[in-house]
């Protein structure tokens, strides 16, 4: 069905189960029937095939319950998940007994887990108390932010050079300048761009799209260097529809490109087989360990992009994948912690740790 209009159903409401077989690329919360309601049932697209639509509406779909309310019915599906996935503070000390002999490596997402998830993108700062916190976590072991923002922005609002940065999602990768003697005498700048070739065409892309969705209010398109991020938080819902067959009226001119959804978020970026995970291993092999034994990583992050990285601490068998949500989700992390002051909470007991061992140490000397 080509260039008519298509009704289209949402997953979860019984219309339409011919459309029932897509499932997004990656896991979603826990589909509980009922918490959607503010979801109008059925979607008009227009001038697009069947299966293009139940791809947007997916994508939609999937996009809401990345940003879910907490109802009160869902506090014991919450108890539940926890048992699953225990608070990371809960769990501190079997996370440190399983570090004995191994370097830690910290990896930090930012938004939604260094910074609270705000209205505009531009002002999702982080405080300066979780910036002493990240500053002292890469005191005593390699610590990266890996973001779906360009590596520039987000070194705007961490400001600490200390720290090896991933951003675009992992598609532009810098070590500092000056890094530790970590392993093997580290101290050059390592880069990694693997979608350097895409840059004129996500300039295009951008372009297209703040001309295609200017008219929606709200709306608001980021270039984020090799990724863009389309905005839906401050569009009204009943248009979100109608900007994300605009994202796809551009974007289908582009094959090389790819459609990826995060909190509120619809994502483009190449279709390169890298993405957070990737990044993940690139860095750790550039702190010289890889295939190594002798490295806990621990991955924090909020976000759907965030389980490629945490699928690759589960499929190495090493490390701590921790999700930091207030819902349950399916993930494949470990633990879990609520919100960004616990990631604070989290980190300074890290240093707090590793502070006092090194005293310890230094007093038997
Ligand atoms: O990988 P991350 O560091 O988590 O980046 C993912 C996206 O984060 C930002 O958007 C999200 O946070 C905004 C500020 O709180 C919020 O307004 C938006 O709704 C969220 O999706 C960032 O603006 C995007 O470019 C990143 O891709």
């Amino acid at each position: 069905m080509t260039n008519q209009n298509v009704i289209i159903s949402d997953p979860r409401s019984g219309f339409d189960s011919s459309l029932l077989s897509f499932s997004p690329a990656v896991p979603g919360p826990l589909p509980q029937p009922g918490r959607f309601i503010a979801v109008p049932a059925m979607k008009s697209f227009k001038n697009i095939d069947s299966a293009e639509a139940a791809r947007i509406t997916a994508l939609l779909d999937s996009m809401r319950a990345s940003s879910p309310t907490r109802r009160s019915s869902e506090t014991e599906n919450l108890k539940s998940w926890i048992v699953c996935h225990p608070s990371a503070l809960d769990m501190f000390d079997e996370i440190i007994n399983a570090s004995k002999g191994k370097q830690i490596v910290v990896f930090l997402d930012y938004d939604g887990t260094l910074s609270p998830i705000v209205d505009d993108p531009d002002k999702a700062f982080m405080t300066s108390e979780m910036r002493e916190a990240v500053r002292g976590t890469a005191k005593y072991f390699p610590t990266a932010i890996v973001s779906g923002r360009c590596r520039a922005k987000v070194f705007n609002f961490v400001k600490l050079s200390e720290l090896y940065y991933a951003g675009s999602h992992g598609m532009d990768i810098k070590a500092p300048v000056k890094g530790r003697n970590y392993r093997k005498g580290n101290n050059q700048t390592v880069l990694c761009q693997p979608a350097r070739e895409f840059l004129p065409m996500i300039d295009e892309v951008y372009k297209s799209l703040v001309e295609k969705t200017k008219s929606i209010p709200g709306a608001k398109v980021e270039n984020n260097k090799f990724c863009l991020s389309v905005h839906f938080r401050r569009v009204e819902e009943k248009r979100w529809t109608e900007l994300a067959e605009q994202v796809k009226s551009v974007t289908k001119e582009y094959p090389r490109l790819r459609l990826t959804q995060g909190r509120k978020v619809l994502e483009v970026r190449p279709s390169i087989k890298w993405d957070k995970g990737k990044a993940l291993e690139f860095l750790l092999e550039s702190l010289g360990y890889a295939n190594s034994n002798d490295v806990l990583p621990i991955y924090i992050g909020d976000d759907r992009t965030d389980e490629d990285a945490f699928k690759v601490l589960r499929d190495r068998g090493q490390g701590f994948g921790i999700l930091v949500s207030k819902s349950p989700k399916e993930t494949n992390a470990s633990y879990s912690l609520q919100e960004p002051l616990e990631v604070m909470y989290f980190l300074n007991r890290l240093v707090e740790w590793k502070r006092s061992s090194l005293q310890q140490r230094y007093q038997r000397k």
